[in-house]
């Protein structure tokens, strides 16, 4: 089968929804489709407006469980003369993918995720960025994302399968430096972002 038919996932250990894997259910507080989604926190290299050496990558809720999101690469973002370093495009495709997290209401953080380049991405291009959820099976999350060239219709430039696996806010308070989580925890809008995903006991 050519990669062009092969479907979401297919034939990738662990990025395979099991059997008796649920459709995702967009949550009734989910934001608007065409609603930019804002960062889920001020610092993050994906999605931070606080953070100058980010991506800025700015998201928007589109229809049941998916995004879409604009990347525009950067001189800094180099790894080949004038082109674009792969991670940083990887990046950029974890970040919207960890974005489907605000359709679902749900803290998620990226367990695997495998990526095909498929064209070289100039500097100064705007990658025009989509993912869905295809799956949901207990914690486990799985989505595709795929990042045009061009316009939203150009050519796809790099796609991706994920598993993203549910975790609860303890996840980043027992495990991130002290420092940046008492700042987050001080910051009313920090704590307002993450209550908004904790609705799910
Ligand atoms: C006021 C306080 C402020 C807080 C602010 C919070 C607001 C934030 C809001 C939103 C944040 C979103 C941020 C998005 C940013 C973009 C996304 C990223 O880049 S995230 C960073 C990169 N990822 C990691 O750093 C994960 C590191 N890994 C881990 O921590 C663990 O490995 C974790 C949580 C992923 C899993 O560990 P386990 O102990 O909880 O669970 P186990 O039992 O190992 O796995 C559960 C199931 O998943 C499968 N699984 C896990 N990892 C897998 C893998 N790599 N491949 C295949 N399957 C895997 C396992 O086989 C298991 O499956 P079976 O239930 O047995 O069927």
């Amino acid at each position: 089968m050519s990669a062009a038919t092969t479907p979401p996932g297919a034939g990738r250990p662990g990025l395979t929804p099991p059997s008796d894997a649920a459709a995702p259910v967009r949550h009734p507080d989910a934001p608007a489709p065409g609603e930019l989604l804002g960062a889920h926190y001020d610092q993050c290299f994906g999605c931070g407006d606080s953070q100058p050496h980010g991506l800025h990558l700015a998201a928007r809720a589109g229809e049941g469980v998916s995004v879409t999101a604009e990347f525009t690469v950067q001189p800094a973002h180099q790894g080949a003369p004038g082109l674009a370093h792969g991670g940083v495009l990887v990046s950029a495709l974890d970040e919207t993918l960890g974005s489907l997290s605000w359709l679902l209401r749900v803290i998620a953080v990226t367990g695997r995720l495998e990526t095909d380049f498929v064209r070289p991405v100039p500097v100064g291009a705007t990658l025009h960025l989509s993912a869905r959820c295809t799956a949901v099976a207990g914690r486990k999350i799985y989505s595709s994302a795929e990042g045009r060239i061009g316009g939203p219709e150009g050519p796809v430039a790099v796609r991706a399968d994920a598993l993203f696996i549910e975790v609860k806010l303890d996840h980043f308070t027992a495990n991130g430096r002290p420092e940046e989580i008492r700042a987050a925890m001080d910051d009313p809008d920090q704590v307002k972002v993450a209550r908004a995903f904790e609705v799910n006991p």
